[in-house]
Parts: structure tokens; C-alpha cells; sequence
């Protein structure tokens, strides 16, 4: 990883009972996700970042810019140019959603560096027809897209997010979900996304760091820390990997997408898409069987060649198989939860080729990925 184009954060410190010694370096774009259980240190994490929590030992650089070094630098939180949304944006009551979104917005346009635009933030975040009303009685959902709004339009070269979807009820972050990823996809602004909720990860994050009483577990793109066998998220019950499929064709007499990923195609129940879009899949563990011969006619629309990776007992009943798409294995790694019976009547063992039937493919609502 060239320096330029990475963040690299690194804190350590005692604070009261609990001693902090975090570092990881991610690059500077996409979502980076701060997941783990909670009271491990996410937000510590994070408002370090931020400059609100100073720790003597610790170092933050932003792509190439830095923030805090151990001689001494250390740029005021104002002086820090990223954006902050909290699990309840606090919007100012007597000025209307337009001049909430501007406040904080530069008054003078950068040249180094594009600038986020006012009219494509509220498009993007669906925001138009708020515009002119007062916040007092926007729902908690929409008071949310304002928060992220005005953290967007104040031209952070970093955005932190802390768990902003917590306050809201599932039907409201599901709604909400799909503006966070569309402006993943369409803004260069990379984020800091903190969580404790595994499905948040699996749809928005690009990277993850795992992060444990105080220390980073592991860090990575998410792909690679799913399919780790000796990663907590692969071995946890919810166990899961995320790909990304390229819409190839759509069938609308049965309303099937056909999508092309790594080493394979899916498909997929879905409204139309066009072709050449980009999803998001999830796949979880649980709903993936293996067979070592092409199994006859089935209801599982997908069975996919695939090479054994590696297995790993979860306990003295279930066994996690590692599997590699494609006849060679050079495709994208899945996941198979099964019972230790079922992995020694199958005699699986590495590189063993067999057949994933994958029964159900979780697909994000449209929009495209890089
Ligand atoms: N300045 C401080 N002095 C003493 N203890 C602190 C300080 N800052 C944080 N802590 C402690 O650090 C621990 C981690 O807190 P933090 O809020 O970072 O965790 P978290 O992972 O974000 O948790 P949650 O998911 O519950 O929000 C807590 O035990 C907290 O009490």
C-alpha cells in the first residue's frame, strides 16, 4: 500500500481501566468498517481520529496528511478536515433542513481537491422535498440523511460514522442502508464505519478492523477476513461472504437476475437490473451444502463448481469448509457450514473439487458498486 493513498491510525494508551493499543493501516477509500463487541474501543478509536481523545503515543495519517505524530504534531479536532455523524444528528431547530445541510459548508470552493456538490448530496439522499422545512418534525430516519448530508457538504477528506443507525428501528435502517451505499459508491470520501451489527458490515464495508478489548484482531479487505478461517466472522454462527456480481442477463418471464462473479455465475429472484450492474451478494454459510457429484434436478437454482480450500471444526459437531469457486478454484472464496457427519461421508479434503448448492442469494437493492 502506497503510503499517499492509505490511513494509517495508531493509539496507545491507558485510559482508567482500560488500556487501548490500537493500529491498523486501511486505504483511503470505501468504507472501513470499526466492528466489535461493544466497550471493545470503536468510538476511543474514532475520536482519536477525530482529535477529541489525545493519547501521547499515538500517530494518524490521512492520505499523506498528518494529523497527530509522535513529535509533537497534533492538529486541533477544527483543524481536521472530516465529517462526524452520531447515532442521533443534532439539528439546529430554528433553520430549515437547507440551511442545516450548509452549515459548516466552506464558503469558498478548494482547488486541490473536488468538491462535493450541494444539489447531488440532496439528490443522492433523497432530501429534496425536506429542503425547505423545519427539522423539528422530520422523522428520525430522515433527521439521519440530514446529519449525513451536512457532514458531506463540509468537504471532509475523511467521514466518521458511529454507529448511525442505532437509534433507528430495522424498518428505518433498512430504509436508510441504501443512501449509505450509494454514497459509498459515488463519493471519493473514504469512512470510518463503526458497528456491532454483522449485517451493516457484509452490505457497506469494503475494509474491516476487528477490534478487541483494545487491540486490533485483524484488519482487511472484507472478502479475505470473511473467508480467514481463523477470523471470528467466519467462524461466528451468522457466518457469511459478500461478492460482487456484474448483471449479465435478466429472464423477466421467471424475474431472474444472472450475475457473474469470480469463478462462477449466480442466480438470483430480483426485480429487473441492467446489465453491467454491479450488486452486492451475500451468501451465508448456513445456506450453502456441498455434494461431490453434480446433483440432479433440485429447487437450488445455483450449483457451482468448486475446489475445497480448507476446513476447519467450529466444534465437536460442525466443521466451517473454506471452498474456492471455479473447476481450478481461482474463483471468489465461499463459505459451507456443515455437520462433521456430513464433511466424513463426503471424505472432503483440500482441493477436493465439489459441488456448492447455494440455496438462497441475499442481493442489496440496486445501485452500482465501483
Ligand atoms: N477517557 C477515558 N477514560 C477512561 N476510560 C475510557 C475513556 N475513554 C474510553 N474509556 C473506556 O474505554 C472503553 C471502550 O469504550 P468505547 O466507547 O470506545 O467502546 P465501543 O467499542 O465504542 O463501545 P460501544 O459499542 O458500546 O459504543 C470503555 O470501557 C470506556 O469506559
Amino acid at each position: 500500500m502506497s503510503a499517499g493513498h492509505t490511513i494509517r491510525a495508531e493509539f496507545r494508551n491507558a485510559l482508567g481501566k482500560f488500556t487501548l493499543d490500537a493500529a491498523f493501516e486501511t486505504p483511503a477509500k470505501g468504507v472501513t468498517a470499526l466492528f466489535g463487541p461493544s466497550g471493545c474501543g470503536k468510538t476511543t478509536v474514532i475520536r482519536c481520529v477525530a482529535g477529541l481523545t489525545r493519547v501521547k503515543d499515538g500517530y494518524c495519517r490521512i492520505d499523506g496528511e498528518i494529523w497527530q505524530d509522535r513529535d509533537g504534531v497534533f492538529l486541533p479536532t477544527h483543524k481536521r478536515p472530516l465529517g462526524y455523524v452520531f447515532q442521533e444528528a443534532s439539528l439546529f431547530p430554528h433553520l430549515s433542513v437547507r440551511r442545516n445541510l450548509l452549515f459548516g459548508a466552506p464558503k469558498e470552493k478548494s482547488k486541490d481537491r473536488p468538491q462535493i456538490d450541494f444539489d447531488e448530496v440532496v439528490d443522492l439522499l433523497g432530501l429534496r422535498r425536506l429542503l425547505e422545512r423545519s427539522p423539528t418534525n422530520l422523522s428520525g430516519g430522515e433527521r439521519q440523511r440530514v446529519g449525513i448530508g451536512r457532514a458531506l457538504l463540509t468537504q471532509p477528506k475523511l467521514l466518521l460514522m458511529d454507529e448511525p443507525l442505532s437509534a433507528l428501528d430495522r424498518k428505518t435502517k433498512n430504509e436508510i442502508l441504501p443512501f449509505i451505499e450509494k454514497l459509498r459508491d459515488h463519493f471519493a470520501v473514504p469512512i470510518f464505519y463503526i458497528t456491532h451489527d454483522i449485517t451493516e458490515v457484509e452490505r457497506l464495508a469494503d475494509q474491516v478492523v476487528l477490534l478487541e478489548k483494545g487491540h486490533v484482531v485483524m484488519a482487511g479487505p472484507l472478502a479475505e477476513l470473511q473467508s480467514n478461517p481463523d477470523s471470528p466472522l467466519a467462524s461466528s454462527r451468522e457466518a457469511a461472504v459478500s461478492l460482487r456480481g456484474s448483471v449479465v442477463s435478466f429472464d423477466p418471464h421467471y424475474g431472474l437476475l444472472n450475475l457473474s462473479i469470480p469463478g462462477g455465475l449466480l442466480i438470483a429472484p430480483s426485480p429487473p437490473a441492467e446489465i453491467g450492474e454491479t450488486r452486492r451478494i451475500r451468501i451465508l454459510a448456513s445456506d450453502v451444502s456441498l455434494a461431490c457429484e453434480s446433483p440432479g434436478p433440485s429447487s437450488i437454482l445455483n450449483v457451482l463448481p468448486a475446489k475445497v480450500v480448507t476446513m476447519k471444526p467450529l466444534d465437536p459437531y460442525e466443521t466451517l469448509v473454506v471452498l474456492a469457486l471455479g473447476e481450478k478454484g481461482e474463483g471468489a472464496r465461499l463459505l459451507a457450514r456443515m455437520s462433521r457427519k456430513s464433511c466424513e461421508t463426503l471424505g472432503l479434503s483440500k482441493n477436493l473439487s465439489v459441488f456448492a448448492q447455494v440455496k438462497y442469494v441475499a442481493l442489496a437493492a440496486g445501485g452500482d458498486e465501483d
